[in-house]
């Protein structure tokens, strides 16, 4: 196994093999079933490629391949207009081995990517390098030199290169079109329910448990607070209903997105208050799945103003779960 890429095991059975790097990929002798694209969000358009991708995998006897980036293209492109991201890469990962697929490469969108020829590319990589049999893109997937290369080009080169291909159409609810855009919009809205209703999921923050001020606890409701990630920025700041995976399970949990504006911090980052657990968790890995949004982060003129609204928070939180 090559320095970067992880054998991904669930219940000891081997699954998903990941490469971090384009040398480290090996090959492929099976042929193999890909879906290319940079897949942020893995909302329910994207979920129906990669779906066609692994059908195409079973009923042909290919290996079902997972081609993405671990980055933006545009980062490269367009530095001072980066969407904000939806997901990194340990929320992709996450997801990507649910569905669990042979090969995942996440591939760094650098140089040598942004440069390459699109036909270099298909040929090089999709037919040489994955031994391509099959191919699955989204409607209006461009790669290679200033996004020259595009379905059509896809088409054209199939008969040379010995590939079969299936472009999917956009997905459209309540006569929109999904899109990775759609969803970073409405996060940065605040409209959870929306962007979960477009992602076909419950949006969700993994990361690892930090240390912070201790707080919390001085106010009896304790926090875990997440090391602060990138995409914590694309949700819109205050305070929502969540449910948070802890080793497995499942918990109730009231989380705030901001920067604590009472206490007169700086930086944004994402805290929760997990119903059940009365334990140190940090350096623990959490997951933070979004659920309602109850109410914007505020200024409060006392510590005592403040604990009132958390426990408001908390009762809205207990009471919409037993609804449930
Ligand atoms: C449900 C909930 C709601 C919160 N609402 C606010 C708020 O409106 N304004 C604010 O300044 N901080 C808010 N906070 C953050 C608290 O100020 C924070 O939990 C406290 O400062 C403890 O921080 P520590 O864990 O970093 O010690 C909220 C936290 C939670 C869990
Ligand atoms: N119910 C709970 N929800 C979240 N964290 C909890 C809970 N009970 C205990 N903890 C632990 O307490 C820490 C939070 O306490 P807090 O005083 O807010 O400290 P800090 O400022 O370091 O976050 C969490 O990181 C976690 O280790």
């Amino acid at each position: 196994m090559g320095k970067n890429s992880w054998d991904r095991k669930i219940n000891g059975r081997k699954t998903m093999k990941i490469f971090f790097d384009i040398e480290e990929i090996e090959p492929i002798e099976a042929g193999t079933s890909v879906a290319l694209g940079s897949f942020d969000g893995l909302h329910i358009g994207h979920i129906e490629v990669l779906n066609r991708m692994k059908r195409v995998a079973e009923e042909k006897d290919l290996k079902s391949f997972v081609y993405t980036f671990s980055n933006h293209p545009r980062e490269l492109l367009s530095p001072d207009n980066v969407p904000p991201k939806i997901m990194d890469v340990e929320e992709k990962v996450q997801i990507f081995t649910r569905l669990d697929f042979d090969y995942l490469a996440l591939v760094k969108f650098d140089m040598a990517q942004l440069s390459i020829e699109p036909e270099v590319f298909i040929e090089t990589i999709l037919v040489k390098l994955l031994n391509m049999k099959h191919l699955t893109v989204g409607y209006d997937f461009h790669f290679g030199l200033k996004g020259r290369g595009d379905v059509e080009m896809l088409k054209a080169f199939s008969e040379q290169y010995g590939y079969t291909y299936e472009i999917v159409k956009p997905i459209m609810k309540n006569d929109i079109r999904v899109s990775s855009t759609l969803i970073r919009e409405l996060l940065i809205e605040g409209k959870i329910e929306e962007a979960n209703y477009y992602l076909g999921r419950r949006h969700f923050v993994k990361g690892v448990v930090v240390r912070s001020k201790g707080l919390g606890r001085t106010i009896n409701f304790a926090t875990a607070n997440l090391r602060i990630k990138e995409n914590i920025s694309t949700i819109k700041s205050g305070v929502y209903i969540t449910e948070t995976i802890l080793r497995g399970q499942k918990y109730r949990s009231v989380t705030n997105v901001g920067t604590n504006p009472t206490f007169n911090q700086k930086g944004i980052h994402l805290e929760t208050h997990i119903v059940g657990i009365d334990r140190d968790l940090y350096d623990e890995v959490i997951e933070v799945h979004f659920i309602k949004r109850l109410r914007d982060e505020m200024k409060f003129n006392s510590v005592d103003a403040l604990v009132e609204a958390m426990q408001n928070d908390y009762r809205s939180m207990m009471a919409y779960f037993d609804a449930e």
